[in-house]
């Protein structure tokens, strides 16, 4: 496989392209030759059922999950942020959530420079965007889920990248927590930031720019969620068992309905 950054981008409408890109774990591939394209300074909805390889994919985007074949073409060098929704660090360690947030300058900081006025304010504004500057000193371990998931996507912003990814940062939230995330996402990608969300809140998805709709590790649909959505239930649904051959299903739900 090839993982190419161009600054010179042949593509510059995309912040990622995928081409043949194969991609999975020790024994098992989840995404399998995907060809797409990430549109750059869009937030891009990633949906699908449970185990369709939305993780997968972030984790690809990210660079934390090698692909096993094709090209993974970004359109800049900057290291992606990457937020998941817990924070192997930040569960090990008793931390204040300004140092949480503050972990998301650790990659431009170096081992031992000290943070800059532009870091602090950085980390600040992260803070206040994100509605949790108010519990700055508060521990990581004391807030409640919804709390940490705004402090994780403040980290992620914090950091200054190009692109952020966020695997399901409103799981947890409230509809006015889920509001302030939605807004924040919306309002960088005008300040040269793309986002890639995975997610399964359609009202996210509705108000995304581009989505990507996965089945079974492969793209199943992609383009404006006007274009994409309505496969939604399609897809989402659950699925008969594996061992249930498609034919046997249909004649069940003809059976069913009465047909
Ligand atoms: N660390 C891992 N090692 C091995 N297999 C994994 C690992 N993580 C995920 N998988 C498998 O990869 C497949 C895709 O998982 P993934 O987490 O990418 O799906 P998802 O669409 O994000 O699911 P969900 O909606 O439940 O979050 C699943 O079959 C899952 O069991």
């Amino acid at each position: 496989m090839q993982r190419r950054c161009a600054v010179a981008d042949p593509h510059p409408a995309s912040q990622v392209s995928l081409k043949g890109v194969s991609a999975g774990y020790a024994r098992t591939t989840v995404l399998t030759q995907l060809d797409l394209e990430t549109p750059s300074l869009v937030v891009t909805a990633v949906m699908g059922p449970n185990g369709s390889g939305k993780s997968t994919l972030l984790g690809l985007l990210a660079g934390v999950i090698p692909a096993t074949s094709g090209t993974v073409v970004h359109r800049t060098a900057v290291r992606p942020a990457f937020v998941t929704q817990r924070s192997a660090v930040a569960d090990v360690l008793p931390l204040t959530v300004r140092e949480t947030v503050a972990m998301g300058r650790w990659g431009r900081l170096g081992f031992f420079r000290r943070p800059s006025a532009r870091d602090r304010e950085a980390v600040e504004t992260s803070m206040e965007r994100l509605d949790v500057a108010g519990l700055a000193e508060r521990q990581l371990g004391e807030l409640s889920g919804g709390q940490r998931q705004r402090v994780l996507v403040a980290q992620g912003l914090a950091q200054g990248a190009d692109l952020l990814l966020l695997d399901e940062p409103a799981s947890a939230l409230d509809g006015a927590a889920r509001e302030t995330i939605a807004r924040v996402l919306d309002e960088v990608t005008g300040e040269g930031v793309t986002v890639v969300q995975a997610t399964h809140d359609l009202a996210a998805a509705r108000r995304a720019g581009h989505c990507l709709l996965l089945d079974a590790g492969r793209v199943v649909a992609a383009g404006p969620p006007a274009d994409v959505l309505p496969d939604a239930g399609r897809v989402v649904a659950p699925r008969p068992p594996a061992d249930v051959p498609e034919g046997a299903e249909r004649e069940r739900r003809a059976r069913a309905s009465g047909a």
